[in-house]
């Protein structure tokens, strides 16, 4: 497949997310309509979109959890879809996730939930290696004396951090924020938003940021693209996409609180 080029931003890199073409159906509801999306090393986009749009169905299909019906899919260099389980697996393996309810298990400590996936995925650490792993993702974080706590002892907002620290454990090569801010005070979004910043030039990732949160989008990224009836309209830098006269942009824009 033919990588397409990056151009918004100067200090980005090659492509790390390259999406042709892409369809997706439930039975008769036409979800995805030829979806098309270039994600830079280095670089965070937010996909903006009203509920039900098929945010989700489209990070689902970029991580190999669903199938689209037609298009292409390269993220990584790797073709998603000529790819085995196995493959799959270590695909995903660079690939962070932050869940929108940062989906931490409540019976395990912080330090424990953090020690899991390494464990899980990388054979032969010593204890120590582990401790300190853990020790750099919370500190990556800002929850460093966090290690012991249960998740029900933490805040919203720690609960988030908590998650995007899981999330970087690997050293992801790319994020995936789904919804970093939702139900957070406006201070506590705030904080999520320079983590999220932070952790793009901590780590070098490339992020998509799936957000309801214009203030969000407008802070966190380096372009923006918006979903709208299984399409996506021209990406832009989020002031171009602010000025639009485009009536589906201004209506959602309307709808949606900015700060
Ligand atoms: N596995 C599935 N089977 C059938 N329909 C599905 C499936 N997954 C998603 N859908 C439908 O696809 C549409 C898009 O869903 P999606 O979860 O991607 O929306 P979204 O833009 O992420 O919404 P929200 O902002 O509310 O999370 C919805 O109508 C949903 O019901």
């Amino acid at each position: 497949m033919q990588k397409s080029k990056c151009k918004p931003d100067k200090n980005k890199g090659e492509p790390v997310i390259s999406i042709q073409g892409l369809y997706k159906s439930f039975g008769t509801l036409d979800v995805l309509k030829g979806i098309d999306l270039t994600v830079c090393e280095g670089e965070n986009v937010a996909v903006l979109g009203k509920s039900g749009s098929g945010k989700s169905v489209l990070i689902k299909i970029i991580v190999g959890l669903l199938k689209p019906d037609k298009g292409t899919l390269n993220v990584l260099e790797k073709e998603v879809e000529e790819l085995n389980g196995k493959e799959l697996d270590e695909l995903r393996l660079r690939i962070g996730f932050s869940f929108q309810g940062s989906a931490l298990y409540d019976s395990m400590s912080v330090f424990e939930n953090l020690a899991f996936p390494l464990t899980m995925n990388v054979k032969h650490l010593t204890k120590k290696e582990v401790e300190s792993a853990v020790e750099e993702a919370l500190e990556a974080v800002g929850l460093k004396d966090k290690a012991e706590r249960m998740p029900a002892e933490l805040s919203g907002g720690q609960r988030k951090r908590i998650g995007i620290a899981r999330a970087l454990i690997l050293k992801p090569e790319i994020m995936l924020y789904d919804e970093p801010t939702a139900g957070l005070d406006p201070i506590t979004s705030a904080e999520i938003n320079e983590l999220i910043n932070e952790v793009q030039e901590k780590y070098n990732t490339s992020s998509i940021i799936i957000t309801h949160d214009l203030t969000c989008a407008k802070n966190t990224c380096n372009r923006v693209v918006m979903l709208v009836e299984g399409k996506f309209l021209p990406s832009g830098k989020f002031e171009e996409l602010f000025g639009t006269d485009n009536q589906q942009v201004k209506d959602f824009f309307n709808y949606n609180f900015i700060q």
